[in-house]
Order: structure tokens, then C-alpha cells, then sequence
């Protein structure tokens, strides 16, 4: 047993509990209706709900006034059979038909009792606003780590790789290489007589002839070939897929480019190259990338030792092989 107490707007019940106040829908900050399962009619709003949506009381409204025609197709197809069999349906999305014809995403909880609907909805803007700056600050924080990474692993002159970055591209090429084998060659670059530079013409143009070579030689390799800086003014490439014919192709056209890098003197710089080809049966080194630039290394001290400017192979039969 209810009972309506005008005077308060509270319905009690029989132990004098307020049940239902329905002027208390005043403060809601949502959209409160209640509507007839059957008709749609809309038969009860709260003040709020009037205003969201410009309803004149007495409020002559169906669902179909008030929500987007896909929002009711939905209704009648999908929400209806569920609150018919469940009682309830919680945060499903719909279209409102706010005041002045502007449609407006929002949320709605509808229970049903006694054939009418329950509807409190919720407009989605501020929550649509918020999803939208989550997803804004996720793309942010994704491209500065993209960013942060791609700085950590440039050296800080030049636009190569550093150490670190290139030891990891080059452990990636060793594991392809072994499931399927194919040759990577090193070659340990170091330019001649850099510290004359630096001593004739400065520090600043030395860094300034490294920075050159480094743009050089990222335009001499290909995409699958790695280029760092490994040290002052010594470079490593490590040549995807190519035997020693292949590193005589390619140090020929490098020693040439590299003479078109010309010192305030007038003369062509020129570099010394020691390079060393992994063998399928290196694979097995506890080091592969320390094994094979041991190699490389000794046959750059040859190089350096032989009027520099060209370059030798290490090979385990043959010794070094100037190319
Ligand atoms: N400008 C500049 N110089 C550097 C940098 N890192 C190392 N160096 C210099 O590179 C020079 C290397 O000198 P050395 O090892 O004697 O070699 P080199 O003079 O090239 O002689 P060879 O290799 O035998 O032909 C040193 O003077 C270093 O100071 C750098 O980042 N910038």
C-alpha cells in the first residue's frame, strides 16, 4: 500500500518510507523519463529533461519525438526485446532530438516496471569530451615515446645511428640471418688523418666533415643496410645480404663519393675501410657482432697501414685482401 502526500510531492509507504519523490527529479543533472512500453507515450519528464530537449508541459510526446529515427528503429528492435525479457538495459547508446533540432550523442539506463519505461539519460557530450582528450593524450604520449625513441637512438652530431641503436638493428639482421642464412658483411670506416683536420682547420669543420660524410653515407646504402657512428670518427655499415663481390661494388662507389667531400684546402677527404663477411657457421658465436669487428678492425689496421684510402677484407685463409 502507497499513499501520495501532496503537500511534500513523496509517495510513502506503509512503514512511511518516502518511495518516490518526483520533484526530486528537479535536481538531476540527466535526462529522467518515464514512457508507456506499449504507446511510447511519454508520460512523465523531469525538469531537466524539458528544458534539454524544449518540451512545453503538458508534454504531448512520443520516443519518437524526442530520439533520432535510427535511435528508435534500435529501440523498438533491440532494447524493447531485452527489457522485455531482462527488465533492464544499462548504458546503450542513442541519438537525442534536442531543443532545435540538433541531434546530441548520449547514454541511457532503462528499466521497465509495471509497462512503463524508465529511461535516465545521460548526454554524452562532456563524456564524448573526455574520451576524446584520453584519446588525444594517448596519440600525444605515443608520438613522444615514438620521438624520445628515435632521439635515444641517434648519435648526437650526426644523423646515424649511434652504438646502442645500431648493435639492436644489427642483432635483428643476425636472427633473420639465422633461420634463414643469408651473408651480412661489416665494414669499419675511418676517416684519414682526421686529427690534421681538426688541427688545421678547427673542431667545428671537423665536425662538419663528419656530419657531410654521415649524410653521404646514408644516400650510399640501402634501406636494409645499417649505418651508425661508432666513434669519434670511425663508422660502421653492416651490408644486408652481400659477399666480398658485393662490398668491392660498393667500397669502389664510396671511395669515390667520399672524394667529392672536398676540406677548405682543397683536398678530397679520404677514408680507410676494413670489412670482414659473416660466415654461416659464425652464427654460432657467443658475439657475433664483437667477432666479426674483430675481423673488420684488423683489416682497417691494414688499410691504415698500407697508404690508407681503400679498402681490406679479412679473410681467415687468404689474410687481408685489398680490394
Ligand atoms: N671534430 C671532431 N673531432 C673528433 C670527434 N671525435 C673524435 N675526433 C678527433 O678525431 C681524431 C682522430 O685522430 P686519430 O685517431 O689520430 O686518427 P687520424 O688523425 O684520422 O689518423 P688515421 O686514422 O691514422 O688516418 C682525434 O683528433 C679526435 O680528437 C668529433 O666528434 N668531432
Amino acid at each position: 500500500m502507497f499513499a501520495y502526500d501532496e503537500s511534500r510531492h513523496c509517495i510513502f509507504n506503509r512503514k512511511g518510507v518516502c518511495q518516490l519523490n518526483e520533484w526530486v527529479g528537479e535536481d538531476f543533472p540527466c535526462l529522467l523519463i518515464k514512457s508507456d512500453i506499449e504507446t511510447t507515450n511519454i508520460i512523465w519528464l523531469n525538469p531537466f529533461a524539458y528544458d534539454y530537449l524544449g518540451l512545453k508541459k503538458p508534454v504531448e510526446a512520443k520516443i519518437a519525438n524526442i530520439v533520432s529515427k535510427a535511435s528508435l528503429i534500435f529501440y523498438e528492435s533491440y532494447i524493447k526485446p531485452i527489457i522485455l525479457a531482462n527488465g533492464k538495459y544499462l548504458e546503450v547508446q542513442i541519438t537525442l532530438i534536442s531543443e532545435g533540432g540538433r541531434r546530441v550523442p548520449a547514454v541511457a539506463n532503462l528499466t521497465l516496471s509495471d509497462n512503463i519505461v524508465y529511461w535516465a539519460i545521460y548526454v554524452a557530450k562532456e563524456r564524448d569530451k573526455l574520451y576524446q582528450e584520453l584519446l588525444e593524450a594517448r596519440d600525444l604520449l605515443e608520438k613522444k615515446t615514438e620521438e624520445l625513441t628515435a632521439v635515444s637512438r641517434k648519435d648526437s652530431l650526426t644523423p646515424l645511428l649511434n652504438r646502442r641503436a645500431a648493435k639492436d638493428d644489427i642483432n635483428v639482421l643476425i636472427t633473420q640471418s639465422s633461420r634463414a642464412f643469408f651473408p651480412l658483411s661489416f665494414l669499419l670506416l675511418d676517416i684519414d688523418f682526421f686529427k690534421d683536420i681538426n688541427d688545421t682547420f678547427g673542431h667545428d669543420e671537423g665536425d662538419k666533415v663528419l656530419v657531410a660524410l654521415s649524410n653521404l653515407l646514408l644516400k650510399q646504402v640501402r634501406e636494409t643496410d645499417v649505418v651508425a657512428r661508432w666513434g669519434g670518427e670511425e663508422f660502421l655499415i653492416v651490408l644486408y645480404n652481400a659477399n666480398i663481390e658485393s662490398i668491392k661494388s660498393f667500397s669502389d662507389r664510396l671511395h669515390n663519393a667520399i672524394e667529392t667531400i672536398v676540406l677548405p684546402n682543397g683536398n678530397p677527404l679520404t677514408v680507410s675501410i676494413g670489412g670482414a663477411v659473416l660466415e654461416q657457421d659464425e652464427l654460432k658465436e657467443s658475439d657475433v657482432i664483437a667477432a666479426q669487428l674483430l675481423k673488420a678492425d684488423k683489416a682497417l689496421y691494414s688499410a691504415k697501414d698500407n697508404q690508407r684510402a681503400h679498402t681490406r677484407i679479412f679473410d681467415k685463409e687468404k689474410g687481408f685482401i685489398r680490394l
